[in-house]
């Protein structure tokens, strides 16, 4: 079995996350896992951690360390014949901790958005709750304004999107990513990509990954996932 690649995005709320991890598990086939859509999974099916987690989220809290680390740990081990990238996790010193001690990472992709960037984009976001898809009226509009592409269902705007959540969410994400960037800057995994636009960033996060995955690691992942 030829080794596996392990991927960890950062960034702040609206930084591009998801829409680089999706541009990710296309051209790559890496596994996405996002933190917040297996919250929300969890949550949405009623489980003990989906009721417990859901008393931190709905107060707009992270979900506490050991809470987080128990759950996503053995989803992690269930996805040990595939390379992945982590989306939301570790979100924290004691989560980068947790994951380092489980596992080995090869790279982290970190985004740094100016908060104006930050700002435009989330009051345009849309997204559907069931599946997680994500929409922008400027950047990638539905077909039909308020709907879901697919299922037809209307779409939300998330109220901690509002800008005046957003300043609050940011100050937070910085004060809690910043020993985790430094743990592995320490460590000559971490890449840092500044920009105000993802499809300036994208060809040099591709280029990257090209460099980084071992092409027979790709077609076997790519084999994989289709
Ligand atoms: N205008 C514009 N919008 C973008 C760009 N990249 C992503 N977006 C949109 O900006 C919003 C945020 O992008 P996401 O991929 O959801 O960002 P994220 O980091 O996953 O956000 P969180 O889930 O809140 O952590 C979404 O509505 C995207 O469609 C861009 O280059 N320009
Ligand atoms: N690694 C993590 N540790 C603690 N809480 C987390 C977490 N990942 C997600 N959560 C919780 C808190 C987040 O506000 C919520 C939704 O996560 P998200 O979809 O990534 O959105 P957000 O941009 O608010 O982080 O789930």
């Amino acid at each position: 079995m030829s080794r596996l690649f392990r991927a960890v995005i950062m960034g702040p709320p609206g930084s591009g996350k998801g829409t680089i991890s999706e541009r990710i598990a296309r051209g790559f086939g890496l596994q996405h896992l996002s933190s917040g859509d297996f919250l929300r999974e969890n949550i949405a099916s009623n489980t003990e951690a989906g009721v417990l987690a859901k008393t931190y989220i709905e107060k707009g809290l992270l979900v506490p360390d050991h809470v987080m680390t128990r759950l996503l740990l053995p989803r992690l081990e269930e996805m040990t014949c595939h390379s992945w990238l982590l989306d939301g996790f570790p979100r924290t010193l004691a989560q980068a901790e947790a994951l380092n001690s489980s596992c080995e990472l090869d790279l982290v992709i970190s985004l740094n958005i100016p908060l104006e960037t930050l700002k435009e984009r989330l009051s345009h976001r849309w997204i559907h709750q069931a599946s997680g898809r994500v929409y922008n009226m400027c950047f990638n509009p539905p077909r039909v304004q308020g709907v879901d592409d697919i299922t037809g269902e209307p779409l939300i705007q998330q109220d901690d999107d509002k800008p005046e959540a957003l300043v609050a969410r940011l100050r937070h994400y910085k004060d809690v990513a910043k020993p985790v960037i430094d743990v592995y800057k320490a460590k000559g995994i971490l890449h840092t990509f500044s920009d105000t636009d993802t499809d300036r960033i994208w060809p040099y996060i591709s280029s990257l990954l090209s460099a980084k995955i071992p092409t027979d690691i790709a077609d076997a992942q790519r084999a994989s996932t289709h």
